[in-house]
């Protein structure tokens, strides 16, 4: 069995799925299963609905926008004749239902009842193009096999239940299903995070214990930068999980953080690819690898905040303290992308996704005197040497930097 990923940006437009019928004509696509994302901006999109609810309950101009751009889509692939149309139309109607009838106040419940429609709506409108194109395959819902606990928009997986679930899989055909999704014991769903489709397809290929996976990008592959932002960046060939764990941790946005481990753990080679050129190789990644061309790796992270704590009573900082600090980071769901403990401060940077900040600061203020540098970049640079630290510096206002093995991590204030 293989599991394949097409992201958002690879289902953003008519021609966009159309073009996933030659990546898949290019590739082969025997015994595999397919995972796909929300199309294009859908999940902000989905967002600004959850947020409208509870602002105003004006949430309706939001759903027809959404709504229109897939129609558009659909009449660009479908003739309006076509079954496909009433299956979007129900998912509109479910969720606006949904809307009306919920009496919960619960804001991460609700934005997975809510944003979970985009990743059933792309699904089965890929599913459908597929099988009208001659790529025969069936479309699951994967809310039926990956199970987490009720952590909605973080759920952790029940990986013996979600293994099980996946015991008597036909492997013999092909399969369209959602990334992202996942459901809880009441069948409510659950999403894995943003960006999460990746781990989906992972968990799936874990479970399946895959060949191999392959992710399509927009990019020739994993590079040694974000070609967003670094116009020289190079194509990785080879990397090794250990590696890709690292990049991706420190902020490689190409792939999501939690992607490697099932796969590393069941020795599953990953390969990521351009899905424009898909007669290309790209990146492979699998045991054994090691990182190829051996060149430094540049992770840009931008609006990070620079927390520095001390105590007020003096004390160190140590065991109780930080168990404290960590014990409230991890409540609030903040992610930490550097740390730097020194006798009577630790400095942390911050990633602040689910707007969580302000409460921290009020928490931690009760017990430590605290410095606050908002929206700072953080560059990490895997496999540096003094030369390229001391370029990446220079006429910076650098506000802290450290060297652990291979990686270096520098905190600049660009407002300045
Ligand atoms: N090291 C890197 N190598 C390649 N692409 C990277 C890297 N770091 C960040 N990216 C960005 O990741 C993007 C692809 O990931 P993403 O937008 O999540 O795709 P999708 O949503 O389609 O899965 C690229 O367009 C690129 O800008
Ligand atoms: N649609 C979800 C899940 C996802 O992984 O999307 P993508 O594969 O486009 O990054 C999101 O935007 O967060």
């Amino acid at each position: 069995m293989n599991v394949y990923k097409f992201g958002g940006a690879s289902v953003k437009d008519a021609d966009s799925i159309k073009n996933v019928v030659n990546v898949l004509r290019t590739s082969g696509y025997n015994n595999t299963v397919i995972v796909v994302s929300a199309m294009g901006n859908t999940t902000n999109e989905l967002e600004e609905i959850v947020n409208s609810y509870f602002v105003n309950n004006n949430y309706s101009d939001c759903i027809e926008k959404i709504r229109k751009n897939h129609f558009e889509i659909l009449s660009q692939l479908f003739d309006y004749k076509e079954n496909i149309f009433t299956i979007i139309n129900k998912y509109f109607s479910d969720l606006y239902t949904f809307l009306k009838k919920n009496k919960s106040q619960n804001y991460n419940f609700i934005y997975d009842q809510i944003v979970s429609f985009g990743e059933l709506i792309s699904s089965q409108i890929v599913s459908n193009y597929l099988n009208k194109s001659g790529i025969i395959n069936t479309w699951i819902d994967i809310r039926d096999y990956i199970k987490t606990d009720n952590t909605y928009r973080e759920g952790k997986v029940i990986w013996k239940l979600t293994e099980k679930n996946f015991e008597n899989f036909d492997t013999s055909k092909v399969y369209v299903t959602q990334g992202f999704l996942a459901a809880d014991d009441n069948y409510f769903s659950v999403t894995l995070g943003r960006e999460g489709s990746d781990y989906s397809a992972a968990i799936i290929a874990y479970c399946l214990q895959a060949e191999k996976m392959i992710i399509w990008k927009d990019v020739p592959g994993v590079m040694n930068a974000d070609p967003k932002y670094f116009k020289e960046a190079q194509l990785l060939k080879f990397i090794s999980y250990e590696e890709t764990i690292e990049l991706s941790f420190y902020g490689a946005s190409v792939i999501h953080p939690k992607t490697i481990q099932p796969l590393q753990q069941k020795e599953i080679p990953l390969n990521v690819r351009s899905f424009i050129y898909p007669e290309k190789k790209g990146t492979i990644i699998k045991k054994g690898a090691t990182i190829d061309p051996l060149i430094p790796c540049f992770i840009l992270k931008k609006d990070i905040h620079l927390l520095t704590i001390s105590s007020r009573d003096f004390s160190f900082m140590q065991e109780k303290n930080l168990s404290y600090i960590f014990n409230k980071l991890s409540v609030l769901n903040i992610k930490v992308t550097m740390l730097n403990i020194a006798a009577v401060s630790i400095s942390l940077c911050v990633e602040d996704k689910y707007n969580n900040l302000s409460k921290l600061i009020e928490e931690l203020e009760i017990f430590f005197k605290l410095n606050i540098i908002k929206n700072v970049s953080l560059y990490t640079i895997r496999h540096s040497n003094a030369e390229i630290q001391h370029k990446l510096k220079s006429n910076k206002n650098v506000l802290l930097e450290q060297l652990v093995k291979n990686t270096y991590q520098v905190v600049i204030n660009d407002s300045l």
